[in-house]
């Protein structure tokens, strides 16, 4: 897209006026603070033990130095980037996350629609507050993709993936990394879990298969199928066999998110999956786990462009994603600074952040002397 950060840039000043959201992030998150009761805000913003990857993921990106180039015309830009055969307007995807009603009543849809008026595709998590259904319908004809958290009742996870093909997303992303939640200890000490309301599992109380194990339906006894949903959720018993069953039941391409093994990236490309995405969880899972950017670089060379790698777990600025995009992933996953921007504002709230970002992007990128995603590599940065 032509000059597409001087437009984004162009509106961003335009856009202050109404100051929707902070443009820091650091303010961002004491706003969202602010405005949340401490149990959904703790919910979004916590992560796992003493949250020690959680802060490293932001400060891992910080000791990857950018050394900008110059004299190199960047007049003329495009910050798009192909994936899956398809065109995306910007390397940026927004990261499923669930439960988002937790801090706005529209949650998914807000997210999705504003992902869908910037062409950001929207990652749909299997424990969306809204039916996949529902988010598909408020932003058809946008890029969007499905998230699944692979139930102990293979049936179900059969079913989402049906679901989400009929419904029009274009990959499914299995999640690794959660088959069981985390030592997260602020949500221990609230005794707060989102999902233990109806609206945490609305995607699964309008599951064929998820309703056909009830006794009684979820309008008549709530707490029952609260109770079946928290057996059914995870699934640790899972090995890279199992991978298989999925694969026979869609033909969408299907990425592994939560890979940060360099072994696991060699077993993923050897298991035929499309693409992988480097996290941790935002440090939600395994506390002491490596920083997602310092596990990136080894994935990508083992993977030797087999696969498209993608990443996220600490992107709150342009220059994460410079500095991601050069070291090989073909792009990033957004994930806090959205639900704060939604926890803000709603659909508006959630535009803005995104708007701020890839501008900010946009800018870095051409300020280091790159007109294209192509032009970053390695040679772009030091470690320090
Ligand atoms: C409140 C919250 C809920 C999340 N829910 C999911 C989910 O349902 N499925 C999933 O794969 N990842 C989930 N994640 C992880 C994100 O997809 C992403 O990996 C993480 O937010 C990246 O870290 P960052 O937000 O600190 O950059 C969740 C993260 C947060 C903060
Ligand atoms: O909180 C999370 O990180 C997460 O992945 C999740 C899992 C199940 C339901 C809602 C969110």
């Amino acid at each position: 897209m032509r000059n597409f950060g001087n437009q984004v840039q162009f509106t961003v000043y335009q856009q202050l006026e109404k100051n929707l959201v902070p443009v820091s992030y650091e303010e961002l998150e004491a706003r969202a603070k602010e405005e949340l009761e401490a149990k959904p805000f703790d919910y979004v913003a916590a992560s796992a033990g003493i949250e020690d990857t959680a802060r490293e993921n932001n400060l891992a990106f910080r000791k990857w130095k950018i050394v900008p180039r110059m004299l190199r015309d960047t007049s003329d830009r495009d910050i798009g980037i192909e994936l899956f055969g398809r065109k995306l307007n910007v390397p940026l995807l927004l990261a499923p996350i669930g439960v988002q009603s937790i801090v706005h009543p529209e949650g998914e849809i807000a997210s999705a629609r504003a992902a869908a008026s910037m062409g950001v595709p929207f990652i749909a998590s299997t424990a969306s507050t809204y039916s996949l259904e529902k988010i598909s319908e408020a932003t058809e004809g946008a890029e969007k993709w499905f998230q699944l958290y692979w139930s102990n009742d293979h049936e179900l996870a059969a079913s989402m993936v049906k679901r989400a093909e009929s419904a029009g997303y274009g990959a499914i992303v299995i999640t690794l990394d959660t088959p069981m939640m985390g030592w997260r200890e602020k949500d221990i000490h609230h005794a707060y879990l989102p999902f233990l309301e109806a609206k945490g599992i609305g995607n699964y109380l309008e599951d064929p298969v998820f309703r056909s194990r009830l006794e009684r339906s979820p309008e008549e006894d709530i707490r029952s199928a609260i109770m079946h949903w928290a057996q059914i959720f995870g699934n640790p018993s899972l090995t890279w066999r199992d991978l298989e069953f999925i694969r026979s039941q869609t033909n969408l391409p299907i990425l592994l998110k939560g890979v940060l093994h360099p072994d696991d990236a060699r077993l993923a490309v050897e298991s035929g999956v499309d693409g992988l995405i480097v996290s941790n969880h935002g440090g939600r899972q395994v506390d002491g786990s490596i920083p997602a950017v310092d596990a990136l670089p080894d994935v990508v060379d083992i993977v030797q462009g087999d696969i498209p790698v993608l990443m996220d777990s600490g992107i709150r600025r342009g220059a994460d994603i410079v500095k991601a995009l050069s070291l090989g992933a073909s792009a990033v996953l957004l994930g806090r600074p959205y639900m704060y921007g939604l926890a803000l504002a709603g659909e508006a709230g959630v535009r803005q952040v995104l708007r701020n970002l890839i501008a900010d992007f946009d800018l870095t990128m051409a300020l280091s002397g790159s007109r294209s995603v192509d032009g970053l590599g390695r040679d772009l940065l030091k470690k320090v």
